[in-house]
């Protein structure tokens, strides 16, 4: 069983599947319910009922191993759930393929940079947007990717004379061109010194709240996860462990065991 808390001691409200599967729009975003998922015969993630809501920064922490990239492939749709449901914006899309996902809002970065070397910043702001836009609004699109890569003054410059943080950056402005409801990030900080961490934490905090984009960042870095997350949530061998805000957590003796100082 899971052993879902709200750290902050109040009550940890959560819609029924009946009441999402209603359609009307409500303020949870993401819901996932009784989620699953077997490799072979190993349990990667059991029992995860997890939830954003609309216009949210919730951070994803846990030992390595404990499930999070495979919570965020389940929702994008990368990888198929082994057992439970996804409701997006109030619709089941449990088995809805990756790019209808992304049709209806969900929008990933992986842990990998995946930019084009020896394509432009603005060849590679369009590349995610080409099905998607043409002409000035096409333009406007790969405009605002830039921007919200925070990459102005780069557009002609190939992606392979960028610093490895600002490859990060235009990912994120790529992501943000398909004009998301929900920008899942895999470790944007990973192998980033301070100046890039606080480019990158800039970019996201900007994104969530001119455009309201809701995020769920997978971070190992606490001090990342303390600058930017209104919630954090806490997987552990596959279960949702703890959720609450950062302080809460980062107090609790259980989550300092487990992960903070401890067996991480
Ligand atoms: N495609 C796969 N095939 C087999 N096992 C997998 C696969 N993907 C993940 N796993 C296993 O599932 C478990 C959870 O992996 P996952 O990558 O989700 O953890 P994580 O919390 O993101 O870890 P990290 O912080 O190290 O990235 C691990 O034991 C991993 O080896």
């Amino acid at each position: 069983m899971s052993t879902n808390q709200d750290a902050s001691g109040g009550p940890n409200v959560r819609q029924t599947a009946a009441e999402l599967a209603t359609g009307d729009r409500t303020d949870t975003l993401l819901q996932t319910e009784d989620l699953r998922k077997e490799f072979g015969g190993f349990t990667a993630t059991d029992e995860v009922d997890f939830s954003v809501a609309e216009g949210e920064l919730r951070c994803l922490i846990g030992p390595n191993g404990a499930g999070k990239s495979t919570l965020l492939n389940l929702v994008t749709g990368t990888y198929d759930a082994s057992g439970g449901s996804i409701y997006y914006d109030g619709h089941d899309v449990t088995d809805l393929d990756p790019h209808q996902r992304v049709r209806k809002g969900i929008s990933m970065k992986f842990q990998v940079p995946s930019v084009y070397g020896d394509l432009t910043v603005r060849e590679n702001a369009r590349l995610p947007i080409q099905r998607f836009a043409d002409g000035d609004e096409r333009r406007r699109r790969v405009d605002d990717a830039i921007e919200a890569a925070g990459l102005a003054g780069y557009e002609h410059v190939d992606a392979s004379q960028l610093s490895h943080g600002q490859q990060q950056q235009l990912e994120i402005g790529m992501a943000a061109a398909l004009e998301p409801d929900l920008l899942l990030l895999d470790e944007p900080v990973a192998g980033l010194d301070v100046a890039e961490r606080e480019a990158i934490a800039e970019r996201v905090t900007r994104l969530n709240e001119a455009e309201g984009i809701a995020f769920v960042v997978i971070e190992h870095d606490t001090e990342f996860v303390a600058n930017i997350a209104d919630e954090v949530t806490v997987l552990h061998n596959g279960e949702i462990f703890r959720e609450g805000p950062i302080e809460a957590i980062e107090s609790d003796p259980e989550v300092q065991r487990i992960y903070l100082g401890g067996e991480h």
